[in-house]
């Protein structure tokens, strides 16, 4: 049965979201409607569709749940935290500039600050291969990663959802496109992973690309940024805060080590609102 259904069109970076409040709306999408919201072409066209649901939990303000634009429901998303958090400021869903939120893995809170930038408690770094996961034996911070012939060394780092960084010499030739699928696809990630290619500038610099699993390289992404900025420190290469360039826009990541939670500062922008019928 068709229906209409509001949307929003919001982006972090240019990392791009379709927003859906299913507070006042609510609605169970299968991941045909996601995969056809997301539709550059014949949609309305996103990296990740992010649904607003009323919170299950006591003390938690919302639910918030992240779909990749292959339509498959992921764990975390940084840059849609960001997002999320003005969204239902801006929309009236709440008065706070200072939300708790459930995701699939666990409660991120993001502060909308007075500049206009938002920032994020994106909790603590996951670094036990099993728990990312990551088929090994070893829990050593740099590990080998034959990637088609070419052995890469990875520090595998979950923020709720997976990442494998390598350190490249240079972004801009970095092999994303080549080497991106075959890591988001290898069988040492069983459940997937996103692909970070990260470039020391200085100390409290670096540069980011990331090969997104379920939407391809974006032009940014948040929960890469914060494992890349924590792999970058495990390998002594980095020290927080370190400003993270991506080709969409400047991040701040902020991490004072193991057992402790990453913050991420960056901008959130509303694009447009519209409604669609839904097939
Ligand atoms: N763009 C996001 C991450 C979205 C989910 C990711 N593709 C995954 O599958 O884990 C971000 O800003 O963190």
């Amino acid at each position: 049965m068709s229906r209409k259904l509001a949307f929003t069109k919001m982006q972090g970076l240019g990392n791009d979201f379709v927003m859906i409040d299913a507070v006042r709306q609510p609605i169970q999408l299968t991941e045909d409607q996601v995969r056809y919201l997301a539709d550059r072409h014949f949609g309305v066209g996103c990296d990740q569709l992010l649904v607003v649901e009323p919170a299950q939990t006591p003390g938690v303000d919302f639910r918030y749940r992240i779909f990749n634009a292959d339509g498959g429901e992921v764990e975390q998303c940084g840059n849609g935290a960001r997002c999320f958090a003005r969204f239902v400021f801006e929309q009236g869903l709440t008065d706070k500039r200072e939300i708790r939120v459930e995701t699939k893995k666990g409660i991120i809170a993001p502060r909308l600050e007075a500049d206009g930038n938002v920032t994020v408690d994106m909790g603590v770094p996951v670094l036990n291969p099993a728990d990312v996961p990551f088929v090994s034996d070893s829990d050593a911070y740099v590990q080998p990663l034959d990637v088609a012939g070419t052995s890469v060394a990875i520090t595998a780092v979950s923020m709720g959802n997976p990442h494998a960084v390598q350190v490249v010499a240079d972004v801009d030739t970095a092999p994303v496109a080549e080497q991106g699928p075959l890591i988001e696809h290898h069988p040492r990630f069983p459940a997937r992973v996103n692909a970070g290619f990260l470039q020391v500038v200085d100390e409290h610099r670096v540069r980011l690309r990331v090969f997104e699993r379920g939407a391809g390289e974006t032009l940014a992404c948040g929960t890469g940024a914060c494992a890349a900025v924590v792999a970058g420190i495990l390998r002594g290469l980095v020290a927080s805060p370190v400003a993270v360039e991506t080709r969409g826009g400047e991040l701040t990541i902020a991490w004072n080590g193991v057992g402790t939670p990453v913050l991420m500062t960056g901008p959130a922008v509303t694009v447009f609102s519209g409604e669609l019928t839904l097939p």
